[in-house]
């Protein structure tokens, strides 16, 4: 007997911000003992997809990044992964596996449409959209994973650093700080947390260069946890990394979590404004401009 619900989250229109656990159906699959049993979501909009999976036997939630062609960050998307965070918060998950729906790429990290040929008002909108959502995900209650199945570059890196493990397939992908080579600069939270990451040692030859890592370098510099060779052995070890919280009390867990995330935490939560600025002169600038509409061309290229 499989019990499966389904919840849509609304991002736009009559469901906006809310998200509705639905109990749809109870269903008998015939033959089958071993299928998964689970809460199975999915939403779409123009904004991207995330696909929501909630095994409820060990209360796990794989949440899927779906906005083609790279799971590019753009407002919108990020709204719709802070909602999902939020829901996910309600509903009392007891672990997160935050992993792609696309093939080749975790995320190409902010849309970098957002930052180019931009208005001050909507720079505002995208920039504390995105922090909003970062401050979520770096503070979540349960325990998270970042299936890394594909390229991560710039915020894709970022929201990988924010889950508590990562794992990623090798050997095709890549995975850092790219701003420099963009001829920008991180934000302060992104570089507190490749220190918080890697040491300032590591993470000061990293973001000077602006280095992408490949997974096995990554894996070396303690950029990620682990490296599989698929999917599923992917799958099977974050699963294994949460199973391990199953019998730590919540509560213990997350306070130690936050007191450890605290200091990173606060200095964007005390500095928004000052961050938001930063990010106005510098992105609005001719000259960041001109090499952002450079960089396009070089990806549209390819
Ligand atoms: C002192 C004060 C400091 C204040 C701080 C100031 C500013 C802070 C802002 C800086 C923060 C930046 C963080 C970032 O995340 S910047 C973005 C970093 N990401 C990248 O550089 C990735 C670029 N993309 C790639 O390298 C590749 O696309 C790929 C992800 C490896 C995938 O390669 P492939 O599969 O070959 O796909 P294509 O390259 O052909 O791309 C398909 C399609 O998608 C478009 N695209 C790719 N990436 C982005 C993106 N990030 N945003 C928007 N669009 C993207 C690409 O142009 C193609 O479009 P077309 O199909 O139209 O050709």
């Amino acid at each position: 007997m499989i019990i499966s619900f389904h919840y849509n989250i609304g991002n736009q229109g009559i469901f906006h911000n809310s998200i509705m656990f639905v109990k749809k159906a109870l269903f008998a699959v015939p033959n089958s003992k071993s299928l998964p049993i689970g809460l199975v979501a999915r939403f779409s909009s123009a904004t991207g997809d995330i696909g929501v999976t909630v095994n409820d036997k060990t209360g796990v939630a794989t949440v899927k990044l779906q906005r083609a062609p790279v799971n590019s960050l753009n407002t919108g998307f990020l709204k719709n992964i802070e909602s999902t965070l939020d829901s996910l918060e309600k509903e009392k998950a007891r672990g997160l596996i935050l992993t792609s729906g696309l093939p080749k790429i975790f995320t190409a990290g902010l849309d970098i449409l957002e930052l180019y040929n931009c208005t001050t008002e909507s720079l505002t909108t995208f920039w504390t959209q995105l922090q909003s959502t970062w401050l979520k995900l770096h503070a979540t209650s349960f325990p998270s994973v970042a299936l890394i199945n594909g390229h991560a570059p710039g915020a894709g890196c970022q929201l990988a650093m924010s889950c508590e493990y990562r794992i990623m397939l090798g050997p095709k992908y890549t995975i850092g700080l790219n701003e420099t080579k963009m001829g920008i600069i991180a934000p302060f939270w992104f570089v507190d947390t490749m220190i918080d990451t890697l040491g300032p040692r590591q993470a000061e030859l990293a973001l000077t260069s602006g280095k992408l890592f490949t997974s096995s370098e990554a894996l070396k510099v303690g950029l990620i946890d682990e490296e599989v060779g698929s999917e599923e052995e992917g799958v099977a070890k974050a699963e294994a990394f949460l199973s391990q919280y199953a019998t730590i009390p919540g509560t213990a867990r997350k306070l130690t979590k936050l007191m450890i995330r605290e200091k990173t935490i606060s200095n964007l939560v005390k500095n928004k404004d000052k961050d938001l600025k930063n990010v106005i002169d510098l992105i609005t600038s001719a000259q960041v401009q001109k090499g952002l509409g450079l960089y396009l061309q070089s990806l549209k290229k390819k």
